[in-house]
């Protein structure tokens, strides 16, 4: 009885058959990240904000790195950003919600992200902003990410940094002590609950840098 279908069985279990090829490729993506889970550490802040580390999260970070300076079309911009006008010095490049991002670690991590935040979040990351910061020069002032709905409402604005490491720092909107991270190449880091609106983030110019991206993904309606 049985037998008639274990050819079938057999087939997907070593991947011969065309559905689980998908599978495999699915497979090769999400090994290129290392788990979650309790790997992530979370620093809990003031008034409902909170910030979660995962160190060396991607393990291709050399390939991410290199094809995203290859071929991301970057630009360079300076404009009226949050709500406030800052310096932008460094260049950009978004991906809107739809638009493929430009390394398929980068479609894994963002899945990986919606998976993980899905309970706390209740809705999936869909889109990410780039940032390539050349040298030391090149930084973004204190700043929320308020245009839209991180003004009024809750999110998770989640960032994976590549290439030279950098500080991201945090300070209490209004005053009061700061702390920073420093981002290393495959790290990740994710300001949650208020904090968008309630404190500020920053990475400020240094003496010395080389190149460094960072990749941030926002839900919809979130910038
Ligand atoms: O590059 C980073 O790590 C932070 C970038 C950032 O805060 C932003 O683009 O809103
Ligand atoms: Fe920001």
């Amino acid at each position: 009885m049985g037998t008639t279908h274990a050819p079938d069985f057999q087939a997907s279990l070593f991947g011969l058959d065309e559905a689980d090829d998908q599978a495999d490729d699915r497979t090769d993506d999400r090994s290129r990240l290392r788990p979650l889970g309790d790997r992530v550490e979370r620093t809990v802040l003031s008034r409902g904000a909170w910030v979660d580390v995962r160190r060396d999260w991607l393990a291709d970070a050399d390939d991410v790195l290199a094809t995203m300076v290859a071929d991301v079309p970057w630009r360079e911009e300076r404009r009226e950003m949050y709500d406030r006008v800052v310096a932008v010095p460094r260049l950009l490049c978004h991906y809107g919600e739809g638009r493929p991002l430009p390394h398929p670690t980068l479609e894994a991590a963002r899945d990986a992200l919606s998976a993980h935040y899905l309970p706390e979040l209740g809705e999936p990351f869909r889109t990410a902003g780039c940032c390539f910061y050349r040298d030391g020069r090149d930084s973004v002032a204190w700043h929320g990410d308020t245009i839209g709905r991180g003004s009024t409402h809750d999110t998770v604005v989640a960032i994976v940094s590549l290439g030279d490491p950098r500080r991201l720092a945090l300070r209490p909107r209004g005053g009061g002590p700061s702390l920073s991270f420093t981002l290393g190449h495959g790290d990740l880091l994710a300001m949650g609950g208020s904090c968008q609106r309630t404190w500020e983030h920053a990475v400020p110019k240094v003496a010395h840098a080389g190149p460094r991206l960072s990749v941030q993904f926002r839900t919809r309606g979130v910038l």
